[in-house]
């Protein structure tokens, strides 16, 4: 099997692992947690979110947050928009790169985002074309692209539609997501390989939640096509507001060892991103997700 020689990984835990946290985690702190994923090597951060804070009251701090960063010419800070508004707060922030979102389950994104699929691209459309006349990038997250809550198992085709309507848009690349983490490899490669129709290898990213153990074995069955770009949270924060009982992204940590022990670069200091995961764990007053990190945390307390 040749697995690629090189991932790039974006750790999305200040933004999806961190959105669900009841308590209010001030700006100070996630603005800490980015400084210390980029001292790790993460070059793909996913910042924060310009929603509604009636919906996400936790992402309420976005542009304190993005004013706070002490950003690096290497590092690429991603924001979520899902309409104009979002799309014109975020400008101030000077986003890398922003981010639509929709879902491959109808019913998904009425929950998630008030709209039909349809209509999120009329929303989204106007988004994608001032993002990239003003030379930032967009990426288009897809939701449910195995399962829904509220539909059950997705079929590939409408992961396809979906990754179709984002290309017709003008998204540059794409996630493919497991939001519910209920996939299972062959599952997940259908669901790739139905983007895969719309977009080019190196733009199309797995998005893998761990709700019932299988994000890395997802993985390995995306590294098999040949997908290098992949999404997960430092100490596997996170969970979807409107996917209740999803747990959080596959760890980074996790992540990070899998590749390694492959062979597979990752420009990632594993010990470094542990002490991010600490940093946060701590912090939210309960252990990191990451089975690695909980491994090596006891080796090195000898
Ligand atoms: C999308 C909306 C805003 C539509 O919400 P809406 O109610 O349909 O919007 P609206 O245009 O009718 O406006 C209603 C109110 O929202 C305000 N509003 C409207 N837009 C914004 C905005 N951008 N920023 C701030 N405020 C906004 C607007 O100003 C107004 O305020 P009011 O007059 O009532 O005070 C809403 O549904 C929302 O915020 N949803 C939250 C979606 C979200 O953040 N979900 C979690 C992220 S997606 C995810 O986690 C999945 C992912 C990406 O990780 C991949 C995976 O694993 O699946």
């Amino acid at each position: 099997m040749n697995y690629p020689a090189r991932v790039k990984i974006i750790d999305v835990g200040p933004r999806d692992g961190l959105q669900n946290e009841k308590q209010p985690v001030a700006a100070a702190v996630k603005v800490e947690l980015v400084q210390r994923l980029q001292d790790a090597g993460l070059k793909e951060i996913e910042v924060t979110s310009y929603v509604s804070p009636k919906w996400v009251p936790q992402m309420a701090d976005a542009a304190s947050v993005m004013a706070g960063i002490d950003r690096r010419g290497d590092v690429r800070y991603s924001v979520l928009t899902p309409n104009m508004q979002g799309f014109e707060a975020a400008l101030a922030g000077r986003p890398d790169e922003i981010v639509v979102f929709g879902a491959a389950s109808e019913a998904f994104n009425q929950k998630n985002i008030n709209c039909s699929i349809a209509e999120s691209m009329e929303r989204f459309a106007p988004v994608v074309r001032a993002a990239l006349d003003a030379g930032i990038a967009v990426r288009g997250a897809m939701s449910c692209t195995v399962g829904c809550p509220y539909e059950g198992e997705i079929a590939p085709e409408k992961v396809g539609y979906l990754a179709g309507l984002m290309k017709g848009i003008g998204v540059q690349r794409v996630d493919v997501a497991d939001t519910i983490g209920v996939g299972t490899p062959i599952k997940v490669q259908k669901a790739l390989e139905a983007t895969l129709a719309h977009f080019g290898i190196d733009q199309v990213s797995g998005h893998f939640h761990d709700t019932y153990g299988q994000a890395l074995s997802n993985t390995l069955a995306a590294l098999e096509l040949g997908v290098w770009n992949f999404q997960s949270s430092v100490a596997g924060l996170g969970g979807c507001p409107y996917a209740k009982g999803a747990t959080g992204n596959v760890a980074t940590e996790d992540v990070v060892y899998l590749l390694h022990g492959m062979g597979i670069e990752t420009g990632i200091d594993l010990d470094k991103l542990i002490d991010a995961g600490q940093f946060i764990s701590q912090h939210l007053g309960r252990p990191t997700q990451s089975r690695v990190a909980k491994a090596l945390l006891i080796k090195r307390a000898g």
